[in-house]
């Protein structure tokens, strides 16, 4: 099912899709923004700061913003570019629905293939066109599409879209700057990220090479790593769940914990909430894309969440990043 309603507490639109199984996810039309992903127990997968600032032109801090035409300060737009605070549209034109079933997971690692062939999975069409005051600040005409599906399962699906309207080529960085929610960020690791370069954002992005064996926090953390494997894995010991990201056409991985101080700093994020998440991003940044005339790229990204009790209690990171 899905449906568009008004936010009682801050009067936003958004678009509520729910599948059969229970599980529900929501996206704002500020920002093209997911702020909600739910599992079938009605448990939140996302992060979304109790103090978020739900009025331009502040983004929404948590959930899923679009960091689009460019990522971080890659650039001399605002940071993170305008995507993220912009009224997008539900596309009056949207390419053919999803295939009807693709599987989602059902908790004990096996791809759910029910057959049930009737049953749709939830989606929304979101468009974002260049508007004159975009015009004034990057002068280029695009198309920023986004379909986000929620997968028989509870799986959530971003596909972007970005097409080339002009009559001369563009280039754009990009992210989808996933905030997933966390039982204590010091008891998760990542794994999929070893021994791969990364540019530090905290040491005016110099290149280093990971050298541990899976990454874990205690500090501030503010890394792109570069041309990454398409699938990662986010392990929370304490919640015994694991997220795990694939994506397509987003080579790089983003991974940010603000920690203490900044997040004191912050004046839409709480003192303490630093603990309670960690951004993991599909990105494309070290080689920014450009599209000629009526060229179109596109970005996936697919989330779930599994309990980490499917792999007998013992977690085993080689079946989630090769299984
Ligand atoms: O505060 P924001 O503009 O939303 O940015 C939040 C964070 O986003 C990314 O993860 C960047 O790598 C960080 O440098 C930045 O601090």
């Amino acid at each position: 099912m899905v449906e568009l309603v008004k936010d009682g507490s801050t009067g936003m639109e958004k678009v509520v899709l729910r599948e059969p199984g229970g599980a529900t996810a929501q996206v704002h039309l500020y920002g093209g923004h997911v702020t909600s992903w739910k599992n079938e127990k009605g448990e939140e997968l996302l992060f979304l700061s109790s103090k978020a600032i739900f009025k331009p032109p502040k983004a929404i801090r948590g959930g899923i913003p679009i960091c689009f035409p460019q990522f971080g300060t890659f650039g001399s737009l605002e940071q993170h570019g305008f995507a993220r605070n912009r009224f997008w549209v539900i596309d009056p034109n949207p390419p053919p629905p999803p295939p009807a079933l693709t599987g989602g997971n059902n908790g004990n690692g096996t791809s759910s293939n029910n057959n049930s062939s009737s049953k749709q999975q939830p989606f929304v069409d979101l468009i974002l066109k260049h508007g004159e005051d975009e015009h004034k600040i990057w002068p280029h005409s695009f198309e920023l599409c986004l379909r986000v599906v929620l997968g028989l399962g509870g799986d959530l699906t971003l596909i972007t879209r970005v097409r080339n309207t002009d009559s001369k080529n563009f280039t754009f960085t990009f992210a989808l700057h996933t905030y997933l929610s966390v039982s204590d960020v010091s008891e998760v690791r990542i794994e999929g990220l070893e021994t791969l370069d990364y540019l530090d954002n905290l040491k005016d992005r110099e290149r280093f090479t990971e050298q541990g064996n899976a990454i874990t926090f205690d500090a501030e953390v503010d890394r792109i790593y570069v041309g990454t494997p398409t699938k990662i894995a986010i392990i929370d010991h304490e919640k015994k769940r694991t997220f795990v990201l694939k994506k397509e056409g987003l080579p790089d991985a983003v991974v940010w914990n603000p920690w203490e101080k900044k997040a004191r700093a912050m004046v839409d994020f709480g003192d303490e909430e630093y603990k309670h998440m960690l951004c993991v991003e599909a990105a494309a940044v070290e080689k920014p894309i450009t599209l000629k005339p009526g060229e179109e790229w596109r970005g996936r990204q697919e989330l779930s969440a599994v309990p980490s009790s499917y792999f007998s209690g013992q977690l085993d990171p080689i079946k989630v990043l090769q299984g």
